[in-house]
This record gives C-alpha cells, sequence and structure tokens, in this order.
C-alpha cells in the first residue's frame, strides 16, 4: 500500500513547519550551539548536513524537547508558527514529543525494547497518547506496517526486533514514530548503518511519506549523497553554527562557504564508487527514488 491509499493520515489538515531562531546552548560553560537559524519548512525535506560533532543532533534533539541534562537554552522554537516550545511546561512538551514531532534513529533498536513484541513498540504510544484500547491499536498498528510496506504485518507484530532486519526495523521505527500523528519527522542519520539496496528503500519511502501524507521531514546526516538524492532544501552545520543554507541544487552544485565545498569536495569519489559497484550513475539513482 502506498501512503496515499492509507486512511491513516486523512483529515491531518495542512503540513505543519518549524522556525527555529537564536537557539543557543551552553553546557559546562562550553557553547555546543550558537545563534542556530533554522526553517523546518512545512511539508518539505529539510536537510541538516555537517560532520560528526558540528551540532546536528543536538539541534535535532533540542526541536524534540530532548537537551542534554543541565544545558542553558535560548532562543526560539516556533511550531506551526505560533506555538512556542522552548520553556514550555514539561507536562505540555510531552503533548508535542511523539504526539507532533517523532524521531528516528541510526540504530533503530536505540528506541526499542528487545524483550517487547513490536505490537508493544508500536502500540503503547497510541494507547496512552491516543487512549487506544489493546483491539483498536493493534488495528492501527497494523495499518501502520501496511503503510511502511513491512511484510505480512499480522505476523510482524507478534514477533521480536531480532528476527528482524535492519532495513525492516527502520521501518517498524518510522512507523512507531508515526503512531500518534506527528506532523513533522526529524530522521537522523537514517540509513547509514544499512548497505546501500535497503538504504535506497527507506529514502524511498521517507519520499514517499513526505509526498503523498504532506509530511514534514528533518533530514539529518553527514552524507551529502543521501542529502543529494533527498532533501529539498540544505543547511550545512559547523561547530554549532549555520554556516551555509539553501536550495538543495544550489548547496551541492554552487556552494559558497569553504566548509561546505570541502565537504562537497570529500563526496563524489565515495558516491560514485558506491554506485559504480551497483552499476549507476548519480543521476540514475535519482531518478529510482
Ligand atoms: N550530552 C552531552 N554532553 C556534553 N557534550 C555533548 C553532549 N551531546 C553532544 N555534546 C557535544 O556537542 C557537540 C555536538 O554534538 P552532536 O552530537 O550534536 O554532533 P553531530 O553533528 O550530531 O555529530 P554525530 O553525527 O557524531 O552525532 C559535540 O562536540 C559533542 O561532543
Amino acid at each position: 500500500m502506498s501512503a496515499q491509499e492509507s486512511e491513516l493520515f486523512k483529515n491531518q489538515g495542512k503540513p505543519v513547519g518549524i522556525t527555529v531562531r537564536g537557539l543557543t546552548m551552553d553546557l559546562y560553560g562550553r557553547r555546543l550551539l550558537d545563534h542556530v537559524d533554522l526553517d523546518i519548512a512545512p511539508g518539505k525535506i529539510n536537510g541538516l548536513a555537517g560532520e560528526s560533532g558540528s551540532g546536528k543532533s543536538l539541534t535535532s534533539m533540542t526541536v524534540l524537547g530532548l537537551p542534554p541534562e543541565g544545558a542553558k537554552i535560548t532562543g526560539s522554537i516556533l511550531y506551526d508558527g505560533k506555538t512556542e516550545l522552548l520553556g514550555m511546561k514539561e507536562r505540555e512538551r510531552n503533548t508535542y514529543r511523539g504526539r507532533r514531532i517523532s524521531m528516528v534513529f541510526q540504530d533503530p533498536t536505540s528506541s526499542m525494547h528487545p524483550m517487547l513484541s513490536i505490537e508493544r513498540q508500536l502500540t503503547d504510544g497510541m494507547r496512552y497518547h491516543l487512549h487506544l484500547n489493546r483491539k483498536q491499536a493493534r488495528k492501527r498498528a497494523i495499518e501502520l506496517l501496511k503503510l511502511v510496506q513491512v511484510p505480512d504485518p499480522e505476523n510482524a507484530l507478534d514477533r521480536f526486533p531480532h528476527q528482524f532486519s535492519g532495513g525492516q526495523l527502520q521501518r517498524i521505527a518510522i512507523a512507531t514514530a508515526l503512531s500518534c500523528d506527528s506532523r513533522v519527522l526529524i530522521a537522523d542519520e537514517p540509513t547509514t548503518a544499512l548497505d546501500v539496496t535497503v538504504q535506497a528503500g527507506i529514502l524511498h519511502l521517507l519520499k514517499d511519506l513526505n509526498e503523498q501524507l504532506g509530511l514534514t521531514i528533518v533530514l539529518v546526516t553527514h552524507d551529502l549523497g543521501v542529502m543529494s538524492a533527498l532533501a529539498d532544501t540544505i543547511a550545512v552545520m559547523r561547530s554549532g553554527k549555520i554556516v551555509e543554507v539553501g536550495p538543495r541544487y544550489d548547496i551541492i552544485n554552487h556552494p559558497k562557504h569553504p566548509y561546505t565545498i570541502d565537504l562537497i569536495n570529500s563526496l563524489p569519489t565515495r558516491i560514485e564508487q558506491r554506485l559504480e559497484s551497483e552499476g549507476k550513475t548519480m543521476a540514475s539513482a535519482e531518478e529510482d527514488l
């Protein structure tokens, strides 16, 4: 089933954006984020790039509402142009985390309990947030697994995380992230741990969810190859700051900041080698998506 055919996300209203302004974070006397301005555009795939340690995950986790303990944070994070998330009371924040904004990680098992069935992983959130009974939650879980194209959903619900491949688990993690109708999905290195064919399947799924459901996606990755295949816009981070932002084409083809130029220059060999091993070119890989 394609995302368009799913009944799950009907009546969701328009896509939602998030506006980050002047986001600054200090922890143990160290400045980790420095006046980050970021427009997460509604219904778009918003890329956030930069090498390891540049602050991508800290920015994402703060937007999700899970900054590190003890961090001093200033600035503004506006949900849908009107609701200030920063400084919101924890109880209210909880209704945004997982219900409006969700996240998937590089390692899908990091957000799963190894001893709980896929049904429990998928339905706990819905039962708590959406107040569904077990039967209703199971029905919705089956729909969600169909949406992310996990084969034989009924059977899958009775199994455990270790019985699935990395790619299938990432699909299940995406289904869980969307289980309570989130309108913004932050995908932090969602394909980094997967081999290249499985990677293409997950990227395809994210694009489908974005286009068909109007899901706003923040795609966080150091891999500009993944970025160039998927993102509408790219923001480049370095040392806790955004150094360059623009449409994907401009950033990939006409980068201005020396750091972005270095990132791009380190890209072609890696990507081309990877695609060549599959008998593909960059252009054909994009057509595949
Ligand atoms: N909980 C924490 N306590 C202290 N420092 C932290 C914490 N989390 C991140 N940092 C530091 O903040 C900086 C940015 O880290 P962050 O994880 O956001 O980078 P990143 O760009 O996402 O890289 P990676 O892809 O490796 O996660 C790094 O220097 C990191 O060491």
